[in-house]
């Protein structure tokens, strides 16, 4: 029976653990926190749900041009961030139980490689149980899958009060009277759109000309301009140098000089993967300058017998990405036939409001000349089930190959963006033609109905025609 060891309990580690335990190995995994990982207790799992609630309150926004009149909605916020733990709790329970009816060896501890002489085709991990005592555990094969935490500027350190990460705001009990938040990436602008949908007034440092700057322009662009009708304050080219708690609130001084004051800051600057701590250098695994680990796309490292998976190669740390990464290292450590990953076919979606979702290749691929692509925008504005709704933002686009019509990309901005995009990450997965998505029957009248009429758009000029 082959010996695994998975060092991390997060979708990585747990979607990995129930693939090798499939196909009948001996699966340790060792978790020093919580089962579900940092994506369960404290990443994507409590945003969403904070995003949920939030996303309530703005169901009201629309209520008198819907003629039906309310008053108008209270937050509580300790509801709601009980809310928030329960569900991560309860999610992390399930994965617990699952991991345990598939067999699968659980041991909350810290692990770590111990020295090898290099020569032994198998790895002997450590791992230090809170209580002090410590084990020893040869693998046969080895799986790193910790994960990352986030970043933290030096001048900006986090006190869990006033200066926060993203983990530590369900710790809340108020709303911020004015909160800042310094990063514009994809959890800065998800946390942004939540806030100012809580009617909290909100102040953004981006360091870039614009929200989301590795999304679609037209994308970040009606972000930006939805941020500033609920009334965002956006820094935009700033870079904070230094955050201070003063007696009252938060100075956030920028690299320029310009000063930003507010009464809570949420640092969402990025984050740093969780291998500094196990035991690279004893296996002689090398990390990359940024303490990532360097992987193919069947998972392997450098290192025979050690895989890895997840945020801690950097990859594309998405929770979807991070489990078939998982997957896949198994499949290919058990001797399964196996796909390695393809990159370019992940849907990923970005919950603000309205959320924005991608597929495939993107519109600064085709500027650059990387693909040739037609391409579409069909705005919301123009799909009856929008108007019906009183939805005034959003598009659906598509890019397909300008010859065969094959659906390489696509974009959709909408409330519920996340759902639309699957028409198209099928398409793009399968090599579907906007042919068949103009043949496809869709629902009237519906949001989806604009897959299918850009579909239609897109045949019109089609060469073949
Ligand atoms: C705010 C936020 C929101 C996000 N929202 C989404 C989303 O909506 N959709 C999406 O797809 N992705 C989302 N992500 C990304 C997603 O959370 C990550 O890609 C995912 O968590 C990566 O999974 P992982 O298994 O690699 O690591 P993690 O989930 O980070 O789990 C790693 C685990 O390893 C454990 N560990 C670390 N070191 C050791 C050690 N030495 N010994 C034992 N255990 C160890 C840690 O305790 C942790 O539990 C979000 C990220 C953030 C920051
Ligand atoms: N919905 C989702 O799927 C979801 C949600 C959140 C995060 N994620 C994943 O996590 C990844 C990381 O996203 P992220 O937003 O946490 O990190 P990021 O690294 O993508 O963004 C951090 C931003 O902070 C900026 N920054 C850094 N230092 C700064 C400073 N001193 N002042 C001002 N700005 C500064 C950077 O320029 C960058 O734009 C994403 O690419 C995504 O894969 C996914």
């Amino acid at each position: 029976m082959t010996r695994i060891v998975i060092l991390g309990g997060g979708p990585a580690g747990y979607e990995a653990a129930l693939v090798a335990a499939q196909h009948e190995a001996d699966v340790t995994v060792v978790e020093q926190d919580s089962l579900g990982g940092n994506c369960v207790a404290y990443d994507c799992v409590p945003s969403k749900t904070f995003i949920a609630s939030a996303g309530v309150r703005a169901g009201f926004r629309r209520t008198a041009e819907m003629g039906v009149d309310v008053d108008d909605p209270r937050v509580d916020l300790p509801r709601v961030n009980s809310r928030v733990r329960g569900l991560a709790l309860a999610q992390s329970a399930d994965v617990h139980s699952t991991l345990q009816a598939a067999g699968v060896r659980v041991i909350q501890a810290r692990a770590w490689f111990e020295e090898s002489d290099r020569t032994s085709a198998t790895h002997d991990v450590c791992i230090a149980h809170p209580d002090g005592a410590t084990e020893t555990i040869t693998a046969d094969v080895a799986l790193i899958a910790t994960g990352a935490s986030p970043r933290v500027l030096p001048d900006a350190q986090p006190d869990g009060k006033r200066i926060l990460t993203w983990r530590q705001i369900y710790d809340l009990d108020t709303l911020p009277e004015h909160l800042v938040v310094v990063g514009s990436g994809v959890t800065g602008a998800e946390f942004v759109s939540a806030y100012a949908e809580l009617g909290v007034p909100v102040t953004l440092i981006s360091s870039r000309d614009r929200v989301l700057p590795h999304e679609d322009p037209d994308a970040a662009g009606t972000l930006e301009e939805v941020f500033t009708e609920r009334g965002v304050r956006i820094e935009p080219r700033s870079r904070a140098d230094k955050v201070v708690a003063t007696a009252d609130g938060v100075r956030v001084t920028l690299t320029d000089g310009r000063e930003v004051e507010g009464s809570h800051a949420l640092m969402t600057v990025g984050s740093v993967p969780n291998t500094d701590d196990i035991g690279a250098a004893n296996i002689g695994l090398t990390l990359q300058d940024s303490g990532h680990i360097t992987v193919d796309r069947v998972s392997r490292t450098d290192v025979p017998g050690v895989y890895a998976a997840g945020d801690c190669t950097g990859l594309l740390p998405l929770a979807s990405v991070a489990a078939m990464q998982g997957r896949i290292a198994m499949w290919h450590a058990l001797g399964e036939g196996v796909a390695p990953l393809r990159l370019k076919t992940v849907a990923s979606a970005v919950f603000t409001r309205p959320e924005v979702a991608t597929v495939g290749i993107s519109h600064a691929q085709v500027e650059s000349g990387e693909f040739s692509a037609r391409e579409v925008i069909m705005p919301l504005g123009t799909n009856p089930r929008a108007k019906m709704s009183g939805l005034h933002e959003g598009f659906v686009k598509i890019f397909c190959r300008p010859a065969t019509g094959v659906v390489i990309g696509g974009v959709v901005v909408a409330p519920v963006a996340s759902e639309l995009i699957l028409p198209l990450a099928m398409a793009v997965q399968n090599n579907l033609t906007v042919g068949d998505l103009a043949h496809t029957f869709s629902i009237y009248p519906s949001l989806s109905g604009s897959v299918t009429e850009a579909g239609r758009r897109l045949m019109q000029h089609d060469d073949l025609d």
